[in-house]
């Protein structure tokens, strides 16, 4: 368990003091994925090198599993951090050492016998996925394979905990969704816990258990990812949930829509945590007399369910429209009627 307590951190700069993380509590349990997101400026990075003990808070104490690391020194808090390993957005590998000699690095300064780096290498690029790559420089890797051996080589001594700071932004959307499973992978596997800071809600939504959400060095949000997304509160969650669940069709007006399809009920439905696995438009038309036609729709899985939006439109006799719609009510999907016909 990580927590802080009121943590604060200060800078002196040329123009006076700047608070970069201000007055933060927060709790992560052992083995979740839990991810801070903001723009840039927010303060994340700060926070993120808060937790190795990289930075030292200006007030408050952080707690990484029973030792506060803002009281611990000397051989203590080198062991304290030796449990907190990092992934860096641009991998930080040694460009003349190859793939395995960059995650046996981490091995040889903690003193482990050759034999034994030559067991753990083969396990890690097993686990990450880079098996034939051992002989590779890091010149001759994707930006994936780099990350990968950065996930690699930050998972050698073991740590309990994993800190991601913004591990996927220099990769292309499917790149980023790869490294993104595997961090899914590691976490089950390994449960260790990750703590991820980003920019990007797609990351957020597809791995984390919890949000904490950053603006000017506060935490302005924080919850299940769930519930942020089906309730969020400060203005910059909103525009954040914005970015995964509008699509092209929910960006143009719903007017236009409505003149497209002038019958029937256009009707937007709202998943939330649902199982996707059911057919529930299928038993729709099969339960009740009525057509429905799939207008619009963004429905993405994170970890706890479904999530997002489906606009329909319902064509039938009122009565029948009726019933399909309170059917979709009691198996758990809220809708708003969005027209008449
Ligand atoms: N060593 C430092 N000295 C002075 N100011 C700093 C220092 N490190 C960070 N800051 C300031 O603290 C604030 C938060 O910066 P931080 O890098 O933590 O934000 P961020 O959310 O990670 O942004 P980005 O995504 O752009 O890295 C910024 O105003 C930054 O200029």
């Amino acid at each position: 368990m990580i927590q802080l307590d009121k943590v604060t951190k200060q800078f002196n700069t040329a123009n006076g003091t700047l608070t970069a993380v201000d007055n933060v509590s927060l709790s992560i349990n052992d083995g979740e994925i839990y991810g801070i997101i903001g723009y840039s400026g927010a303060g994340k990075s700060t926070m993120i090198r808060l937790f190795n003990g990289l930075e030292k808070p200006t007030s408050g104490s952080i707690i990484v599993n029973g030792a506060n690391i803002t009281e611990i020194k000397g051989a203590k808090l080198r062991a304290a951090r030796h449990k907190v390993s990092m992934v860096f957005q641009h991998f930080n590998l040694l460009w003349s050492r190859t793939v395995e000699e960059n995650i046996a690095f981490t091995l040889e300064v903690a003193g482990v016998k050759k034999e034994q780096r030559q067991v753990k290498v083969a396990e890690l690029i097993e686990l990450v996925g880079l098996q034939g790559r051992e002989k590779s420089y890091p010149s001759q890797l994707s930006g994936g394979q780099k990350q990968r051996v950065g996930i690699a080589r930050a998972l050698a001594n073991e740590p309990e905990v994993l800190l991601c700071d913004e591990a996927t932004s220099a990769l292309d959307p499917e790149t980023t969704d790869a490294i993104l499973d595997l961090l899914v992978s590691i976490n089950e596997r390994l449960n260790i816990t990750i703590i991820l800071i980003t920019h990007e809600m797609h990351v957020i939504r597809k791995i984390c258990n919890r949000v904490a959400v950053m603006e000017e060095g506060k935490i302005v949000e924080e919850g299940d990812v769930l519930q942020v997304f089906e309730s969020p509160k400060a203005a910059v969650t909103q525009k954040f949930v914005q970015q995964v669940i509008e699509t092209s069709g929910q960006k143009e007006s719903i007017k236009q829509m409505q003149e497209q399809f002038p019958d029937g009920k256009l009707i937007k439905l709202f998943f939330v945590g649902t199982a996707t696995e059911r057919p529930v438009i299928t038993q729709l038309i099969r339960k009740f007399n009525v057509e429905v036609n799939i207008i619009d729709g963004n429905i993405s899985p994170t970890k706890s369910g479904a999530y997002g939006t489906l606009i329909v439109q319902i064509n039938g006799v009122d009565d029948d429209v009726e019933k399909a719609v309170n059917y979709l009510a009691a198996q758990g999907i809220k809708s708003e009627v969005i027209s008449h016909d």
